[in-house]
């Protein structure tokens, strides 16, 4: 609401699929709040207009005047954030509140998943009365829980989406949408405006049919322990039947011969919670790799449906997340064969000395090197980057493995599609141990049993590769190993957070005994098989 832009010309709409009273009690609070929020805002030109943000963010008013004035809208702000709180901690509005426009809507036996459609104007941009408390214009504001019912599908964020605009074809009717998640924030007030630049280009703003933003997030620990700033696309979402809504829609959208475009300003438009738990920061990515691949499978293939559409190299850029999933069998397949072989003494790769290793040596060390470089010149540090590897791996075991057997689960017809929500706070101690980068494995998952397994497996076949270097005799008769050593000797380096986890850490955050019991169990019964 607080944007630099024409308030007439704004409506802000707040989805909310869940049908919760208090989501509204919430937006009925700020609809009052903008009243004193919005004249601040201008007069001081404050950044970023996200009161909680600005808020948590230390004092840039000098003067002592402006300084009493700031006090008294921190004071406005935070009394306004205790009276939600303490709403929720009740668990329901009490009964005074119900007098008030819209509040009546809710009745006793409504759930997130069955409630009647729910639209509340709560500000009317069409209506004179509508001003804040200097007197000027204030955006309209809308609440609206679209229908749900248990026997009807209702396709997550896209479906919400299309509700949405359905919704406000009736009440704005505006030739174009910002849409964004609820869990950012607007970091920038002049994001419309600089948005708007491109669709209004009098030569190329008619063949735009998006802007994106990247996605960036707020709580980013320095070096990025969940490999989370990968900028995930757009936000038009539309296309049904896919958990990466927004991916498919962007790509029909270019099909259709749209361009779109990308800017990435040195003042972020928006910034984001990212997962800050290894379970959650997984299981998003299982929805992602699950998501894209499933495009793959279907009609929207982009190498199908974008022939002579698009460019070949958009055509791949598309293809390369279409791939995490299936990534997931070479990877682990690198994670544990050649770890078995070295136990039972099979060479698998050429010996360092055979022009073979070349190719091999090639191909691997460039990949890296290349990687590495990269991400240095995004501005990440060497140890981001070796997260970044580490968070691959384990992404490539677990989330790509899951999305493989989800896709297939699915095609065969043996389930049907979810959208597990991304969780959107964390408690105290877990938020001091991320800040750490202590990694937070977070709820027990069957994943981390895949994870801990792999990691003991390859320590068990370390061990005995560097027994048989002490045995054997030197490091010259070990030759054709040699490949296979380094590499389990990578893989145990990279692990070394979990056997951190499985042997070491007493905290909340670490792995519960049961997983160390498991992979225990499972690394042997491998290791035993193989020798045998
Ligand atoms: O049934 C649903 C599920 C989700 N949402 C909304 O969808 C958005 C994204 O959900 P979130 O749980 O935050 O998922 P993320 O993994 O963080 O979302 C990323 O991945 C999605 C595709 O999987 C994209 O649509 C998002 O823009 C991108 O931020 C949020 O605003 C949700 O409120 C709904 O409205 N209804
Ligand atoms: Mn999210």
């Amino acid at each position: 609401m607080a944007y630099n832009y024409p308030p007439k010309k704004l409506s802000v709409y707040l989805s909310d699929d869940a049908g919760s009273v208090l989501t509204f009690y919430g937006l009925w609070e700020a609809s009052h709040f903008a009243k004193c929020w919005l004249p601040f805002c201008k007069r001081y030109n404050v950044e970023p207009r996200s009161p909680a943000a600005y808020f948590s963010k230390s004092c840039d008013l000098r003067d002592a005047r402006d300084s009493t004035e700031w006090a008294s809208m921190k004071n406005l702000y935070e009394e306004m954030a205790d009276r939600i709180d303490s709403m929720v901690m009740l668990g329901k509005i009490p009964e005074e509140l119900r007098v008030n426009k819209g509040f009546s809507e809710w009745s006793s036996g409504m759930t997130s998943r069955n409630h009647p459609p729910i639209v509340q104007i709560l500000i009317d941009g069409r209506d004179q009365g509508s001003i804040d408390k200097d007197g000027n214009a204030l955006p309209t504001l809308v609440y609206m829980a679209r229908e749900k019912r248990p026997q009807h599908h209702h396709h997550f964020k896209a479906g919400a989406l299309n509700a949405l605009i359905r919704a406000s074809s009736e009440i704005s009717n505006s030739p174009v949408i910002l849409n964004m998640d609820c869990d950012m924030y607007s970091n920038n007030s002049e994001s419309i405006r600089q948005a708007s630049c491109f669709f209004l280009d009098e030569e190329k703003g008619h063949d735009i049919g998006f802007v994106q933003y990247p996605q960036v997030f707020d709580n980013i620990s320095k070096n990025d322990l969940y490999g989370n700033s990968l900028n995930v696309i757009s936000q038009i979402g539309l296309k049904y039947d896919c958990a990466v809504e927004d991916v498919i829609t962007g790509l029909l959208i270019h099909c259709r011969g749209w361009k779109s475009v990308f800017i990435n300003p040195p003042r972020k438009a928006f910034l984001g919670v990212a997962p800050t738990t290894l379970a959650e920061s997984l299981v998003q990515y299982k929805r992602w790799s699950e998501g894209h691949f499933q495009i793959f499978l279907s009609k929207y293939c982009p190498l199908i449906l974008g022939r002579g559409k698009i460019k070949l190299g958009l055509q791949m850029g598309y293809c390369i997340f279409c791939f995490w999933a299936p990534n997931s069998l070479p990877t682990l397949y690198y994670l544990v064969i050649p770890s078995l072989c070295l136990l039972k003494g099979i060479s698998l790769f050429p010996e360092i000395t055979s022009p073979w290793f070349v190719p091999f040596a090639f191909v691997t060390i460039g990949k890296h090197v290349y990687g590495l470089v990269e991400s240095l010149r995004c501005g990440s540090t060497m140890a981001g980057w070796w997260n970044s590897q580490r968070m691959w791996i384990l992404r490539g075991t677990t989330s790509f493995l899951y999305g493989v057997i989800a896709t297939m689960l699915k095609l065969l017809g043996f389930s049907k599609m979810g959208f597990t929500i991304t969780a959107k706070v964390s408690d105290g101690d877990a938020s001091k141990r991320y800040e750490k980068e202590v990694m937070e494995f977070g709820s027990s998952s069957s994943m981390f049993v895949i994870i801990a397994s792999i990691a003991m497996l390859n320590l068990f076949c370390l061990m005995r590769g560097l027994q048989r270097l002490v045995v054997d005799g030197g490091f010259m008769g070990l030759e054709p190993l040699f490949i296979q050593i380094l590499l389990c000797g990578l893989i145990v380096a990279i692990h070394l957070p979990i056997y951190e986890a499985l042997f070491i850490r007493k905290d909340k955050g670490s792995l519960p005994l049961s997983v160390t019991f498991l992979s225990l169990g499972f690394a042997m019964l491998a290791s035993m098989l193989t020798i045998v």
